[in-house]
């Protein structure tokens, strides 16, 4: 039986048009079935209300803050309002809804980095809907530790962690595209993204000690040389500095033969050099119950490692067990010591 935080979790609405309101609703009707940790939507209720509608769903909404949100949970869907000041229909995206995207994720971070609420766990946003609305960050994950760093006045280094219970994965480089990795890949991002993984795997995740098992750029990471230089010039010496500070990295390895079965037994999380290098074999292995958080925050953020799957909103078919798992995963370790090293 998982204890619940006395603070409720921050959720955002996420893209309003996308399964953000499906798999919410669906999740907070099963919270009794799973013994669910209490959490506040942020969003508008009306798109929240109408959505269960259409999916035939009863669903009771309440006006809550932060400190009623846990005694409400029970009987309503607790709600923070943010006016969408547009109505929206479900798989139709509309750049005029992204200003409400961004204030439920700016509040979500201020009510979790005041105590307010426990973590914050998001719901999936449509990237390039914020783009053409002049949203100025790849995703979550960079406007988060933007929102960390200026709320705290030092430089946060996000790091994204897809955690499944086959395969921890992190990508070095996130979101930017294939032929800017190599230039964008440096032994000191390397080291530092590995220092943050191995303070935050032991400090929220409770691993005494995590082996890493770093991907090389390159076929056969490199072949000495032969097919790329970057593991040799780039991965190893950082492989060298991590583990002078007593650090369990080990590679670069081969990227191909790191995520079958036996291979995963040796180490806690695999550290890859490019977004799909680490989230195809995370969503191979575990699409429903793998959990997209941001290591390196001073707060605790997850998320359902999928997107807004536009196509299927208001359909009735979109399962909510990503985001169960990520709520689930964000009250077990925001019980644990902060992510501040
Ligand atoms: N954390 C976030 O905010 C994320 C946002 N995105 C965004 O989502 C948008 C759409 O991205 P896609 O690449 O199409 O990925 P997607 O994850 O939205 O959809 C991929 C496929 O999986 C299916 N699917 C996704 N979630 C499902 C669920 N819960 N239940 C059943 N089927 C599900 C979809 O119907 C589709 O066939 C993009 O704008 C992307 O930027 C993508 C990943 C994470
Ligand atoms: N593919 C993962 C993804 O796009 C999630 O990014 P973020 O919005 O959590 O930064």
């Amino acid at each position: 039986m998982p204890s619940h935080s006395a603070l409720p979790l921050a959720l955002t609405q996420g893209d309003p048009a996308g399964i953000g309101p499906d798999i919410t609703l669906a999740a907070w009707l099963r919270r009794g079935e799973l013994d669910l940790p209490p959490f506040l939507f942020l969003g508008d209720a009306r798109i929240l209300a109408a959505r269960a509608l259409q999916l035939g769903l009863t669903v009771p909404l309440q006006a809550a803050d932060p400190a009623a949100a846990c005694d409400v949970f029970q009987d309503a869907l607790p709600v923070l309002q943010i006016d969408a000041g547009i109505s929206v229909n479900a798989g139709e995206p509309q750049v005029a809804t992204a200003k409400g995207t961004i204030t439920a994720i700016e509040m979500a971070v201020s009510l979790s980095m005041s105590g307010r609420t426990s973590a914050v766990v998001t719901n999936p946003i449509a990237k390039s809907v914020l783009y053409d609305a002049g949203f100025g960050f790849p995703g979550h994950t960079e406007f988060l530790a933007d929102l960390a760093t200026r709320a705290t006045g030092k430089p946060i280094m996000p790091v994204m962690l897809l955690a499944g219970p086959k395969l921890r994965a992190i990508p070095v480089t996130i979101h930017i595209p294939l032929k800017d990795v190599p230039q964008a890949l440096t032994s000191d991002l390397i080291v530092e993204t590995c220092r943050i993984t191995d303070h935050d795997l032991r400090s929220r995740f409770g691993i005494a000690k995590p082996r890493l098992a770093v991907a090389g750029l390159n076929p056969h990471a490199g072949e000495n040389g032969a097919l790329g230089k970057e593991d040799d010039e780039i991965v190893r010496p950082a492989i060298d500095t991590l583990r002078a500070e007593g650090i369990d990295a080990f590679g670069p390895l081969p990227a191909d033969t790191m995520f079958h079965d036996e291979a995963r037994r040796r180490y806690d999380v695999a550290i890859c050099m490019y977004h799909d290098q680490a989230l195809i074999p995370a969503k191979a292995l575990g699409f429903d119950d793998s959990v997209n958080v941001t290591l390196g925050l001073p707060f605790v953020r997850t998320s359902p490692d999928h997107g807004t799957a536009f196509g299927i909103a208001g359909k009735g078919i979109a399962k909510e067990d990503s985001l169960v798992a990520a709520l689930r995963l964000a009250n077990e370790i925001s019980g644990k010591t902060g992510s501040n090293r």
